[in-house]
């Protein structure tokens, strides 16, 4: 398992271009199995989860052709399985759900189980799909769906999930019908994910609102997308700026996406100001220990809990972070604690209490985001620090060592 070997405490200085989304290119790439007709993805990231992915469709019966720029026909569906195996290693494999059961009147989908931030069921994605006529069974680890065609319904989300929402946008794009969501997810990514659907010839309306309402078409034909600015790892750099006392210029960053992040950030004292197509991050004199609460969109994100909260270990005060979204997302605080922090875990929150440097040391981290955040602090602290399973963040985050070498950071790859 490779490794990322730090020597912090250099101000990152320099641009840095944001790639793709993942969580936008992971929807978008599993609508490919709702037409047999071709698909064209610029900006795709080079991510593992986009892999696996494209290692599951591919299996499904989608042809791929090209990298950052893809193409995708699934002419026919080869295959009904998404297998445990490669679920296991990628909750989003869930996005193949409603797609194959809209297409095909069958799908057959390894649950995805609990992962490190919580037990993530996909009760929701099943209850609106049965509410569309599908008939699910759970057999032996997997979800076992069938339906003739599927029928416009009106869904009520106990909560907004988001993958929940995609999977039922992507199913109800070809029901029979017209199909009302409603506590519907408004991330930016369904948003891109039913223009998609639009350009694909579904009719929907209330993307970006909490009612979607969507008219199925009979079939669905292909087009051309561009993924969207992935906005987590747009924020997990404008704090890297902000923890290191730096200062940097970043490319292909959608501001409006990210406004409570950039709120936090200013009111913890780092300048953030769009200069032409650039978005320049400077760090403060001091940082200033400041409260977050996550929530759906547009509230502050759960994906940038843990690099705030990095942030907020180095801050001139006491913070206290909520944890709203997720059961278990604090599993970075033990290995922050390792660097130096000073971390209470009390119910869903964490109080921070500001610390006036990290100090290097090995750590090992469960999670993507969990991981981003051990790096960031890595990169402010004194000495050396060891990052283990660097795996977590390949999922994430695009050529990240070398994004940050550009920026005068001292960190290596070390294989294993
Ligand atoms: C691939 C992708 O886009 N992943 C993102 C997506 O995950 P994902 O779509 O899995 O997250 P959800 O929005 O579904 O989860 C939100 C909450 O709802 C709960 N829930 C969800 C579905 C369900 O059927 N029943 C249920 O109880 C979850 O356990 C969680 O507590 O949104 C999360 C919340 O912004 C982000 O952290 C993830 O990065
Ligand atoms: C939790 C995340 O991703 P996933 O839903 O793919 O596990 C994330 O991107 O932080």
């Amino acid at each position: 398992m490779d490794k990322f070997v730090i020597h912090g405490g250099i101000p990152l200085r320099g641009k840095i271009k944001i790639s793709g989304g993942k969580n936008a290119a992971l929807p978008m790439l599993a609508a490919s199995l709702l037409t047999p007709e071709p698909i064209v993805y610029h900006n795709v990231p080079q991510l593992s989860d986009i892999f696996t992915i494209k290692r599951l469709l591919t299996d499904l019966g989608v042809i791929f052709n090209g990298d950052d720029s893809l193409i995708a026909q699934a002419k026919k569906i080869k295959s009904h399985c998404a297998p445990y195996d490669l679920v296991r290693t990628m909750r989003a494999s869930i996005l193949v759900l409603g797609p194959l059961l809209a297409r095909e009147g069958k799908a057959y989908v390894s649950l995805p189980g609990g992962c490190a931030i919580g037990p993530r069921p996909v009760d929701l994605h099943l209850r609106g799909l049965t509410q569309m006529g599908a008939e699910i069974t759970l057999e032996g680890g997997y979800i076992n769906a069938r339906a003739r065609r599927l029928k416009g319904a009106e869904i009520y989300l106990d909560i907004p999930t988001v993958t929940g929402t995609e999977n039922l946008m992507m199913a109800a794009s070809l029901a029979q019908g017209t199909t009302i969501l409603k506590n519907a997810a408004r991330e930016p990514e369904v948003v891109a994910l039913a223009q998609m659907l639009k350009q694909m010839g579904a009719e929907i309306e209330g993307q970006g609102a909490n009612i979607i309402k969507i008219k199925g078409a009979e079939s669905l034909k292909g087009t051309k997308v561009t993924i969207i600015p992935d906005r987590i790892e747009a924020g997990t750099y404008m704090v890297a700026a902000g923890i290191t006392g730096g200062k940097i210029y970043i490319e292909n960053c959608c501001l409006e996406h990210l406004e409570a992040v950039v709120d936090k950030l200013r009111e913890a004292g780092l300048t953030i100001e769009p200069e032409g197509s650039w978005v320049k991050v400077k760090a403060p004199q001091v940082i200033k220990s400041t409260d977050v609460t996550t929530l759906t969109y547009p509230g502050f994100p759960t994906d940038m809990q843990a690099q705030f909260m990095a942030l907020m270990c180095l801050g001139n005060g006491v913070s206290v972070i909520k944890e709203n979204v997720f059961e278990n997302r604090f599993m970075h605080v033990p290995e922050l604690r390792r660097l130096g922090a000073n971390i209470k875990i009390e119910g869903a929150s964490a109080i921070v209490k500001g610390v006036p440097r990290f100090t290097g040391a090995p750590v090992i981290a469960t999670d993507l985001r969990a991981s981003a955040s051990l790096v960031l602090a890595g990169l402010a602290a004194d000495g050396v620090t060891e990052i283990n399973r660097v795996y977590h963040l390949d999922r994430g985050y695009e050529q990240m060592e070398k994004k940050l070498q550009a920026l005068g950071a001292k960190i290596e790859r070390v294989k294993d």
